[in-house]
């Protein structure tokens, strides 16, 4: 696999599954979006908040006990808004095996203390 630093990695838990004991696309979402969330408060300086998920895929499957890692990348920089693609690559428990199992783009917005829209410096933009 190609090498880069992911945000976040999680062991999958037996509470982490769906009904037919695979892990749940809804952990996997939620992964993405911690691993989403934390790009974008680095990256804006304060409080960035998930307006968008698009783009959502699960390509492979993943069980319970391998290793989860989310890389994230900037897409796109805006005003106030930061649209981030996230890519969730399973590791097997025992193993080197690597399955990307979901990926997405999430688009979040940076906000004042007041919650409201704020401007993103224009020099953070080359920042990863
Ligand atoms: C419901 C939940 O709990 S989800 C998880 C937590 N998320 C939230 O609570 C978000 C709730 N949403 C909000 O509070 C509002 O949508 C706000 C404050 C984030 C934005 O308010 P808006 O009135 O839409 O602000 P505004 O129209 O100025 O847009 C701000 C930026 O967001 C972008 N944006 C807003 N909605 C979307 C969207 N659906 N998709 C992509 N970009 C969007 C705009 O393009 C703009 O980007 P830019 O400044 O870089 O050009």
């Amino acid at each position: 696999m190609v090498d880069r630093t992911p945000l976040i990695r999680a062991t999958a838990m037996p509470a982490d599954t769906n009904p037919y004991g695979g892990v749940f696309g809804g952990w996997l979402m939620g992964q993405m979006g911690l691993a989403c969330g934390s790009f974008a408060s680095r990256h804006s300086g304060g409080k960035a908040i998930l307006v968008a998920a698009d783009e959502v895929r699960f390509p492979g499957a993943m069980a319970v006990g391998d290793e989860l890692s989310v890389y994230v990348e900037l897409l796109r920089q805006g005003r106030t808004s930061l649209r981030l693609k996230a890519e969730a690559i399973g590791r097997e428990r025992d193993g080197d095996k690597e399955t990307v199992v979901a990926s997405g783009e999430f688009t979040f917005v940076a906000l004042d203390e007041n919650n409201r829209p704020r401007l993103i410096a224009a020099e953070e933009v080359t920042d990863g």
